[in-house]
C-alpha cells in the first residue's frame, strides 16, 4: 500500500445518507481517501426533509476531533453542519490548535427542505472566527448573500462576492456555486489571484439532496491528496456533475446524488461532461 491521504468532516448525520457526514465519507471512500467524522448533530432526516436535530455536546465533539487528530492525523478537514456560535468557536479553537492548514469550510446554513442547520445568530461567528482560517469557503448563492450582504443575480455578483469572501473575510479562497442560478451551473473560484469560472450541463432533476457536502468533500479529498485548490475544485465539480447525471432515484422528495457515478463512468464521461476557464 502506498501513502495513505486522510480527510476529517466536522459536520452533521443524515440519517437518510445522501448528505452531512455521511455523503462526507462516501465521497472520500470513492476518491481513495481515508475517511473519519466527528459529528457535530444527529439529524432524522430523508429525502422528503428534516424531522428531528439532536445536537452533540460540545465535550462530544472536541473529544471525537482530539481522538482522530492525536492518533490517527489529518492531512485535509472540512466543516459542514454546525449549528450554533459555540460549536463555531470550539471548531475553530482545534483548527488552531491541531494546526490545521487545509481547512474547506462548506457554510451549511439551511437544507434543501426549508430546515434550518445553522441558527441566525451564530452567522456573525461564523464570519468572524471561522472564514479567516478557511482555505477555501463554498457558499452557494443564498448563503454568499448571507455572507456578503450583496445581493447575487449575476455571474458578476459572483464574482464580486467570492472576492469579498477573500479580500474583507479573510478566507484563503472562495468558490460561490451556480446550483441555485438558472442556465448551466457555473461556479466561481477566486483563488485570491484570479477568477476561475468552472461549468457544467444542467441536470434537470429534483434528486439534488446534498450536492454542496459532496462538491466540498471532493475537494477536501483531492486537497488531501496534495492537489492543489484548482485541480482539486475541477475534480470536485466532475465528481458532483456525474453524481447528479447518474442519480439513484432514492425517496419520494429530494432524493441523493450518486457518489459512485465518478468512480464508474469518468472515464468516459468527464470531459465532455465539464468545462473551465480563467480570468483575471
Ligand atoms: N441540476 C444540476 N445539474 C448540474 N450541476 C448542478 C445542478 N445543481 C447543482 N449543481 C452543481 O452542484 C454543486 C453544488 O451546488 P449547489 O449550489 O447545489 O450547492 P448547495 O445548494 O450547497 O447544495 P446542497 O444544499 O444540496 O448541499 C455545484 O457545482 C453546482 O454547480
Ligand atoms: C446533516 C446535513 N448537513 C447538510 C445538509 C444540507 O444539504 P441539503 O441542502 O441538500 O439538504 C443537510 N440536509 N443535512
Amino acid at each position: 500500500m502506498g501513502q495513505i491521504y486522510k480527510a476529517l468532516t466536522i459536520a452533521g448525520s443524515d440519517s437518510g445518507g445522501g448528505a452531512g457526514i455521511q455523503a462526507d465519507l462516501k465521497t472520500f471512500q470513492m476518491l481513495e481517501v481515508y475517511g473519519m467524522s466527528a459529528i457535530t448533530a444527529v439529524t432524522s432526516q430523508n429525502t422528503l426533509g428534516v424531522n428531528g436535530i439532536y445536537d452533540i455536546p460540545l465535550e462530544g465533539i472536541e473529544g471525537q476531533i482530539n481522538s482522530v487528530v492525536s492518533d490517527i492525523g489529518v492531512d485535509a478537514v472540512k466543516t459542514g453542519m454546525l449549528s450554533q456560535p459555540a460549536v463555531i468557536e470550539l471548531v475553530a479553537a482545534q483548527v488552531i490548535k491541531h494546526k490545521i492548514t487545509k481547512l474547506v469550510v462548506d457554510p451549511v446554513m439551511i437544507a434543501k427542505g426549508g430546515a434550518s442547520l445553522l441558527a441566525e445568530h451564530a452567522q456573525d461567528t461564523l464570519r468572524s472566527k471561522l472564514l479567516p482560517l478557511a482555505s477555501l469557503v463554498t457558499p452557494n448563492i443564498p448563503e454568499a448573500e448571507v455572507i456578503t450582504g450583496m445581493r447575487i443575480t449575476s455571474l458578476h455578483d459572483m464574482k464580486e462576492a467570492a472576492l469579498r469572501i477573500v479580500q474583507q473575510y479573510g478566507a484563503g479562497a472562495a468558490v460561490v456555486k451556480g446550483g441555485h442560478s438558472t442556465g448551466e451551473p457555473t461556479d466561481v473560484l477566486y483563488d485570491g489571484e484570479q477568477f476561475h469560472l468552472l461549468t457544467a450541463t444542467r441536470y434537470e432533476t429534483r434528486h439534488t439532496h446534498g450536492t454542496g457536502c459532496t462538491f466540498s468533500a471532493a475537494i477536501t479529498a483531492e486537497l488531501a491528496k496534495g492537489s492543489s485548490l484548482f485541480e482539486a475544485v475541477q475534480t470536485a465539480k466532475r465528481f458532483i456533475t456525474l453524481a447528479i447525471r447518474y442519480e439513484l432515484g432514492i425517496g419520494g422528495g429530494h432524493g441523493p446524488t450518486n457518489h459512485w457515478a465518478y468512480w464508474r463512468y469518468s472515464t468516459d464521461n468527464r470531459d465532455k461532461d465539464t468545462k473551465e476557464s480563467t480570468e483575471l
